[in-house]
């Protein structure tokens, strides 16, 4: 790696994101990738629980309420929790163009204060593709859709294999993940054979 920007601009022979066939339609919600991910899970109490839906083109939205256990400063949704809506929308890409993909640098701006209770509205989209490496931003806004941004990213992913979990995750977890049928499911929808 050659240095923080360079890390997030795409060099010039990157080509453009282009959509799986088989992604879903936009406005179609897309559930939890697993079920005890901080970021979209629904067995974590004190999770995020974003909602993520497919966009247009290659890109995502999704919505994130703040709750009291988000809290950094009093009534304030703490930076690394936002961080967090921010990561887990940008991982949702990967539905978009059906590769599996972690972060490999986030990189982010925080423009306003996010109280307690407000909506975080996401949106993401991939900027451009290179080998494994896919460079996107997302940005979130509160007060509505259109309302300010509050929150902006850009990062790097890198397309990953399911060996990827399989070999860092700890042994239990994967051995369950692996025997739930709902699981199995999501990963071929990545078309990796688990
Ligand atoms: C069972 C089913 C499960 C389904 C799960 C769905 C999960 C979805 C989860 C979503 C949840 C939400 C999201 C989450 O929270 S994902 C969780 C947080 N992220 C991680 O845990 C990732 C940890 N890092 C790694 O595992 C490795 O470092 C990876 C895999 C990323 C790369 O190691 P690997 O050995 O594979 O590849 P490489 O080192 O040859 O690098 C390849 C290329 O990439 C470039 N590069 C690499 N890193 C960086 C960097 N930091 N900045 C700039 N560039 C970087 C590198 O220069 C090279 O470029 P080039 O030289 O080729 O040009």
């Amino acid at each position: 790696m050659s240095g923080r920007t360079t890390a997030l601009t795409p060099p010039p022979e990157a080509g453009p994101p282009v959509r799986h066939p088989d992604a879903p339609a936009p406005g179609e919600l897309i559930g939890a990738h697993y079920e005890y991910c901080f970021g979209c899970g629904g067995g974590v109490p004190h999770g995020l629980h974003v909602e993520a839906r497919a966009g247009e083109g290659v890109s995502i939205t999704a919505e994130f309420r703040v709750k009291e256990a988000h809290q950094g400063a009093p009534g304030l949704a703490h930076g690394g929790v936002l961080a967090t809506a921010l990561d887990e929308t940008l991982g949702s890409l990967g539905w978009m163009l059906r590769v599996i993909a972690v972060t490999g640098r986030l990189e982010t701006d925080y423009l306003l204060p996010v109280p307690v209770d407000a909506v975080l509205h996401l949106r993401a989209e991939v900027t451009a593709v290179h080998g494994r490496k896919i460079y996107c931003t997302a940005t979130g806004r509160i007060g509505g859709p259109e309302g300010p941004v509050a929150v902006h990213a850009e990062a790097l992913f890198i397309e990953v294999k399911v060996d990827h979990f399989i070999e860092n995750g700890r042994p239990a977890e994967i051995q369950a993940t692996l025997a739930n049928p709902d699981q199995v499911k999501v990963a071929r929808a990545f078309e990796v054979n688990p």
